[in-house]
């Protein structure tokens, strides 16, 4: 296994271009299992967990061409459903989260799915009550089989029904979306999650022939069809690789041009990290993140401690918190960061501690970080990337240190960040990947 090599305490600059959205990807690649037209998909990036989904859709027997230029072609005109039952499928599809997208789209249109439970980041209960909850609402019947965690799905039908989501799931709502658009008659769902991954399926969706109403919202309004035909898409750029370009410039005093941003697909993400102090200029669709030497986090209207938590969309995406917290640590003032949905994504800040950063773990939801605001540096130090958002914060924690650091189980990174030595290097970062 290959590890990264990290020489700190370098400017950087230049600019970079994002990759194309890693989870608008694993919805929109699942999505070409509802048709048996072509359905060409462009900007798509080249990371471990997409290419993994789309070498299952190969061994389901979906046809894939490379177009170039990012873009592929899909065929999903004659499935092998055998396939299902094979010990290799159940070895890929366990091996990332973004596989469980399969099961709507088999059930919509083959009437049964099975799916192990997924993989993804270990980042504490990461349950898939959501998903079932709205198959079986349709009239879709749910085993489990817990000696091998396998689930299974099936139904000969699906109908149209009212659903109101425990929880605004991403990949569950994105599950039963693709699910309810061949279903007979009317679904509306309620609670459904509606991150720009999800508004990029249900455009996607629209133009293969299905009718949703109430994108960007909450409440959805689907009236199924009989079939899905072909369509051409463009995915977003990663906007969770555009906050991690910011964090990056900020912590090392870069000025860095992100290219093509998509500004209006952001959110409250640029708002958020200008409350650290992080000047933000939008220079038509690009973002240019200046050189500061110092960044100072605002504090509330009642002079209280700034708290950055994450929420369901329009809130702030959880996968950002941890380049936050890594960010917050050389700024000015203090910061309480609040994971609310995933209960083991902190426990990084250890190494962060070991670095020199002044962050108190409060319990495993919370951590206050005291800026340093660049009084010392960070020490270089050896670590292993826990899950991909905090590998990627430590990585820019390596990058702004002093001295040579070492990141291991960079597998974790790879499968959401393409390229990234050589990204990096191409605006002067000394980072190389060494095989181990
Ligand atoms: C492949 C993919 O797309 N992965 C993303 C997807 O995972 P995924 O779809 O697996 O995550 P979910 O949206 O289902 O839930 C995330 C966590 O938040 C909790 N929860 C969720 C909604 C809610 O209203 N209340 C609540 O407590 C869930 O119990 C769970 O622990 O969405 C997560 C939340 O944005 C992101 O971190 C993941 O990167
Ligand atoms: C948690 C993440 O991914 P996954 O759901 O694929 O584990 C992430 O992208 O930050």
């Amino acid at each position: 296994m290959a590890k990264f090599v990290i020489e700190g305490g370098h400017t950087l600059a230049g600019e970079i271009t994002p990759q194309g959205a890693k989870n608008e990807a694993l919805q929109i690649i699942s999505a070409v299992l509802l048709t048996p037209s072509e359905v060409i998909i462009g900007n798509i990036p080249n990371i471990r967990d997409v290419n993994k989904l789309i070498e299952i859709l190969e061994d389901f027997g979906v046809k894939v061409k490379d177009l170039g230029n990012k873009t592929k072609s899909f065929i999903a005109n004659d499935i092998n459903l055998d396939y299902l039952d094979s010990e290799t499928f159940k070895e890929k599809a366990a091996s990332l989260r973004g596989s469980i997208m399969l099961l709507g789209p088999l059930l919509a249109r083959f009437g049964k799915g099975k799916m192990p439970k997924p993989g993804g980041d270990k980042i504490g209960r990461r349950r898939v009550d959501t998903h079932f909850q709205g198959f079986q609402e349709m009239g879709a019947q749910f085993s489990f089989e817990p000696k091998e965690s396998f689930f299974s799905i099936t139904a000969d039908k699906l109908y149209g029904v009212d659903i109101h989501l425990e929880e605004a799931s991403v990949t569950g709502t994105a599950n039963i979306i693709m699910a309810a658009v061949l279903a007979e008659g009317r679904t509306t769902i309620y609670n459904a999650a509606c991150e720009p991954y999800l508004q990029q399926l249900c455009r996607m969706l629209n133009s293969m022939g299905a009718k949703i109403e109430g994108i960007k919202s909450n409440y959805l309004i689907i009236n199924g069809v009989k079939n899905l035909g072909g369509c051409e898409h463009r995915m977003l750029p990663d906007m969770i690789e555009i906050g991690s370009f910011i964090g990056l410039a900020a912590m090392t005093q870069s000025e860095i041009r992100i290219k093509d941003v998509s500004w209006e697909n952001l959110g409250v993400i640029p708002r958020t990290f200008q409350k650290l102090g992080i000047r933000l200029i939008k220079d038509g669709d690009d973002m240019i993140v200046p050189k500061q030497d110092s960044y100072q986090i605002e504090s509330f209207i009642d002079g209280s401690i700034m708290t950055i938590a994450d929420a369901p969309w329009p809130g702030l995406t959880p996968d950002l918190l941890s380049i936050i917290l890594v960010v917050s640590t050389q700024a000015k003032g203090s910061v309480l960061i609040h994971q609310k949905m995933f209960e083991s994504r902190l426990f990084f800040v250890d190494k962060l501690i070991d670095m020199g950063a002044q962050v108190i773990l409060c319990d495993p939801h919370r951590a206050t970080v005291i800026g340093l605001d660049r009084m010392q540096a960070l020490r270089a130090t050896n670590m292993a990337s826990p899950d991909i958002r905090a590998g990627v914060a430590l990585l820019i924690a390596a990058l702004s240190a002093n001295g040579v650091s070492s990141i291991s189980n960079i597998d974790q990174i790879d499968r959401g960040y393409e390229d990234i030595d050589k990204r990096l290097q191409a605006i002067g970062a000394k980072i190389s990947r060494v095989e181990e």
